[in-house]
């Protein structure tokens, strides 16, 4: 097991590892929520995301990420301010920052990032929109109190929900979504069209691949040596790079493939959001709840679970029974299988993907930091296989209840594996 630092510049190099990025840190904000922030800023730049769906090709300059309001012309030397919440399946962020710009010639620089957090997420009231955005009304105080009354009026506020909301019917998701705009215009701040929507998985991609690649200097640098980016939510995962090779851009599906300028540079990059395949959403997949609803006393069962264990647990709004097979099969092998049926035909891979770089965050970080894979305080990286190890190791023992979200978490980085030999991770080369 290779394990460093994020600020270990090994981090970067060109190996099949993945490095689970630190995001806890005490008095900055942390190298994640920077992350986080950057990728919702970017979100404020509803131009960036309708530029790279509507034509690939457009140039999408940085200036375009920002809101009118600190634009390069109207920024003085005060602080502007920018509230983004982050929908999330499993909960909603809210980022308020503040930016400063010295010099006319350059960009507003990120000054101060506020970061407060509610849970559960907003899919979670799919049959209560109003108490969904009760939620909204809460973290907006934080807002009230971040941001100096002053400058209320011309501190946008934004939205974007990702998987949770994408997985619920349409007019739920749109019944919650309509409830937020309410809440927000009834807030003091300005309001822009389009400020509460549901983000698609491909701009998810991008706006974490850019993110990552900034905040690594890899955008900046001369040999733009990019890295990807794993993101396991609750809902949904993100798999994200740059093809160098010619085989991947004619081999992956068209819509795996998106183009964008950015300082003067095009970028074709693969990215993907497997809906229904977040950390969450695949364990109800794997006990075969998805989609099911609360289906009243039944029992849930998989092999990923000791025997004679039951519990109940919630996701989305539904509370599920959950518990092991009484008298039946349990073990790392049998919670494989179940683990691979679920997503079978599913995946896409790519081959130069073992020799490439990923970051990867999310549960992909909570879940090796909560096995001691990773220092939660300093990240690390890890390869493919240790996660497979860890699967394994925990099947003994009390650590026996992380064996499921283990082996969904390991299951969850098929994307990134070596098309047949998967299954035979051992002979990975890496
Ligand atoms: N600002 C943040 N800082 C750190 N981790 C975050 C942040 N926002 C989300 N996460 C991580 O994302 C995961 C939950 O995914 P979530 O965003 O709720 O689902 P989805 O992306 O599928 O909608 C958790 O592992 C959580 O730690
Ligand atoms: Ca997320």
């Amino acid at each position: 097991m290779h394990l460093s630092s994020v600020k270990d510049k090994t981090a970067t190099a060109h190996r099949a590892d993945i490095a689970a990025l630190n995001y806890k840190m005490d008095s900055e904000p942390s190298f994640l929520r920077t992350l986080f922030s950057l990728i919702l800023v970017s979100s404020l730049l509803d131009s960036v995301l309708s530029e790279v769906d509507a034509c690939p090709d457009t140039k999408t300059g940085l200036e375009s990420l920002l809101p009118s309001t600190m634009s390069i012309q109207n920024a003085s030397i005060e602080s502007v301010y920018g509230i983004m919440f982050d929908a999330g399946s499993t909960g909603t962020r809210i980022h308020i920052y503040s930016f400063t710009q010295k010099y006319s010639d350059q960009l507003p620089e990120l000054e101060r990032e506020i970061f407060e957090s509610v849970k559960p997420g907003l899919s979670a009231y799919a049959d209560l929109p109003e108490q969904g955005a009760e939620t909204i009304r809460g973290l907006l105080e934080v807002a009230k109190n971040a941001v100096p009354s002053s400058h209320w009026r011309k501190t946008p506020v934004v939205l974007k929900a990702t998987a949770g909301l994408r997985l619920l019917p349409e007019k739920k998701a749109l019944a919650l979504l309509s409830e937020v705009k309410d809440i927000l215009e009834e807030s003091p701040f300005l309001v822009p069209d389009n400020s509460v929507s549901i983000m698609n998985g491909t701009y998810e991609g991008i706006l974490a691949w850019i993110t990552v690649n900034f905040l690594t200097g890899q955008l900046y640098s001369q040999s733009k040596q990019t890295v990807g980016i794993l993101d396991l939510g609750g809902a949904s995962t993100q798999i994200t790079f740059l093809p160098q090779s010619e085989e991947t851009l004619e081999q992956s599906p068209l819509d795996f493939i998106t183009s964008f300028k950015m300082f003067h540079t095009t970028y074709k990059l693969y990215t993907h959001s497997y809906l229904g395949l977040g950390l969450k959403a695949a364990r109800l997949a794997t006990l075969g709840a998805l989609g099911t609803g609360a289906v009243d006393k039944q029992v849930f069962r998989s092999s990923c679970l000791p025997r004679n264990m039951e519990s109940m647990w919630q996701f989305g709004g539904v509370s599920y029974r959950y518990g092991g097979i009484e008298n039946g099969e349990s073990g790392f092998k049998s919670c494989y299988a179940e683990v691979l049926r679920v997503v079978a035909g599913k995946l896409h891979r790519v081959d130069e993907m073992k020799e490439s770089t990923f970051y990867a965050f999310s549960y992909y970080y909570d879940r090796a930091a909560d096995t001691n894979l990773i220092d939660y305080d300093t990240g690390g990286i890890l390869e493919v296989r240790d996660f497979e190890r860890k699967a394994i190791e925990v099947t003994s023992g009390c650590a026996r209840l992380f064996y499921f979200l283990f082996v969904i978490t390991w299951k969850a980085l098929l994307p990134v594996a070596h098309s047949s030999a998967w299954t035979s991770v051992t002979s990975l080369p890496y």
